[in-house]
């Protein structure tokens, strides 16, 4: 972002104080969204970098907008100061905005506001906080107000390894620039802020797509380029058979789950290997599908004639089920495995160098570190999955509430569907059921694990507008309609 900040102030004719100034005005319009009234006291603690010029910036924008009760508190913990900062310092000189200067803590301790702005460090932050700054940071938490971030809450690391107890100022929101930040996606983030919006700030959008970045947040336009119409003429021959081996008889919701998922992502033929006690609710609830029974197959006869194969939803773990999924990675098979068939993998490390080329694993947290060793943080944690997707040349969808897709050419791309509605049992065994269904149908594995995380969340976003939670069987119906309305944004 940085670099993209520096080609724009060089390629165009924006001045980084005329930059500054755009970055101002897109955080005060999200602001003025949520904070509407005028009267109330605003605190806005400004360091002496960029990310303090900024917040003097939005400080004369708010006056202007007819804020009444605007304090400026300079943080002058520093002599260095950006050259941004000091020409912002100048004009809001020249207003009648009240300024301080805040040059110890204990200063702060007689402050009375509503809402703070938090504007100290922002993305410069290049060592953890330690001292008068990690105090600064303690003290406004400690004065429990509605803190809002500029970019970033002082003592955030954009990216990299977060330090395990953050001790950063607490924000209730972060109101980002033009880009969000890869930890804002990972679980620690909360620590720092309770939410985070982006806002476009007039960075040159053409050479942010540009750049080499191994991090791309995924979007309904990806989606829209990669969903294919149901031509004339076309069968069910045309949509591909999947096949699904799940379910144990008291799993067999998580075989159902996953089953009407391929259904309603419109897989043309699908069966399900499930235990012969669960034919009746398979054939009572979904006529469509064809079974076949695991007591009867523990081998599965000429895999080949899938075109798409998932296992492991409910499927439980035994030796039973350990020479099926083995024979499975013999037939060499592109697979979806899932659950407790990742779970047998984690037990039998020497079949995953026989893993075939663009194989999909869908491990949540627990099943990635049984897999692939204990992590502390997510940080590291994702960079376990980039590394193992491009040694095993498989595709690793790490769930979570932003799922990352590790693709084995190193890329991740970070699903922004989704919601805490969704957040019960049986939500992961659709998403597999929706990768195979889409596999079924001919869309290249990558292809079809972006179309299955985005419509997935999207689904459950649907949702959840009117419902406290959100069933998997929910969203398992749902995924025909969330197709649908793609596709109907793509022919507008
Ligand atoms: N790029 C964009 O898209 C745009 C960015 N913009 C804004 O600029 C912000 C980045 O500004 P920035 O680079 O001036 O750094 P900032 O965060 O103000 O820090 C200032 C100095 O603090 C220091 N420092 C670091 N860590 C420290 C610590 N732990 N404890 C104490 N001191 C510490 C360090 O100085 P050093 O240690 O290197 O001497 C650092 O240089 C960005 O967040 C956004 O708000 C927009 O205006 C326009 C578009
Ligand atoms: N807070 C959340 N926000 C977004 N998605 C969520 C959230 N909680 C769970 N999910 C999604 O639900 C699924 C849960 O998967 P998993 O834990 O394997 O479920 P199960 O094993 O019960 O089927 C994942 O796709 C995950 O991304």
């Amino acid at each position: 972002m940085r670099r993209a900040d520096e080609f724009t102030i060089a390629t165009t004719p924006i001045a980084s104080i005329d930059l500054m100034e755009n970055a101002a005005r897109a955080f005060v319009k999200s602001f003025v969204k949520d904070e509407f009234d005028t009267t109330k006291k605003i605190a806005i603690f400004c360091g002496k970098g960029n990310n303090g010029g900024d917040g003097l910036a939005i400080a004369h924008i708010l006056i202007a907008k007819g804020y009444e009760n605007i304090k400026v508190y300079i943080i002058n913990f520093t002599k260095k100061q950006s050259d941004d900062f000091a020409i912002n310092l100048q004009r809001i000189t020249e207003t009648q905005c009240d300024r301080f200067e805040i040059n110890q803590v204990s200063d702060v301790k007689h402050i009375e506001t509503d809402i703070i702005i938090d504007a100290i460090l922002g993305s410069g932050l290049n060592k953890p906080l330690e001292g008068a700054y990690q105090d600064l940071a303690q003290l406004i938490n400690g004065l429990n107000k509605k803190v809002y971030a500029v970019d970033v809450p002082t003592g955030f690391f954009a990216e990299g390894e977060l330090p395990e107890n953050y001790n950063g100022v607490k924000a209730f929101k972060a109101i980002c620039f033009q880009r969000p930040k890869i930890n804002f996606f990972f679980p620690e983030s909360a620590h720092a802020t309770e939410k985070f919006e982006v806002v476009e700030i007039g960075l040159d959008e053409d050479f942010i797509q540009n750049e080499a970045s191994d991090f791309c947040l995924v979007e309904k336009r990806d989606i829209e380029q990669i969903l294919k119409p149901r031509k004339l003429f076309t069968h069910k021959g045309t949509y591909g058979h999947a096949l699904i081996v799940a379910g144990q008889p008291n799993t067999m919701g998580a075989a159902l789950l996953s089953v009407s998922a391929c259904l309603h992502t419109g897989a043309g033929l699908t069966t399900a290997c499930i235990p012969q006690s669960g034919l009746t609710a398979l054939n009572t609830s979904m006529p469509e599908v064809m079974a076949l029974s695991r007591d009867e197959y523990t081998r599965i006869e000429n895999p080949a004639k899938y075109q798409a194969i998932a296992i492991g939803p409910g499927l439980g773990v035994s030796t039973e089920n350990e020479k099926l999924l083995e024979s499975l990675i013999a037939s060499e098979q592109p697979l979806v495995i899932d659950a407790d068939a990742l779970n047998i993998l984690a037990e039998r490390q020497d079949l995953m160098s026989k893993l075939t080329e663009n194989t999909i694993l869908t491990p949540h947290i627990k099943e990635f570190d049984r897999l692939f060793g204990e992590h502390k943080t997510w940080w590291h944690r994702v960079q376990t999955a980039r590394q193992e997707a491009q040694k095993l040349k498989t595709i690793i969808v790490l769930k979570n509430q932003f799922t990352l897709i590790c693709l084995p050419n190193g890329k991740v791309h970070i699903n922004p569907t989704g919601n805490p509605a969704m957040a019960q049992g049986g939500m992961g065994d659709v998403l597999t059921g929706i990768i195979v269904g889409f596999i079924a149908q001919k869309y290249t594995p990558d292809e079809a694990v972006m179309m299955a995380c985005f419509i997935h969340g999207q689904a459950g976003d649907f949702l959840a507008k009117r419902n406290y939670v959100v069933t998997a069987a929910s969203v398992a119906k749902r995924i025909s309609k969330e197709i649908k309305k793609i596709m109907d944004s793509i022919d507008k």
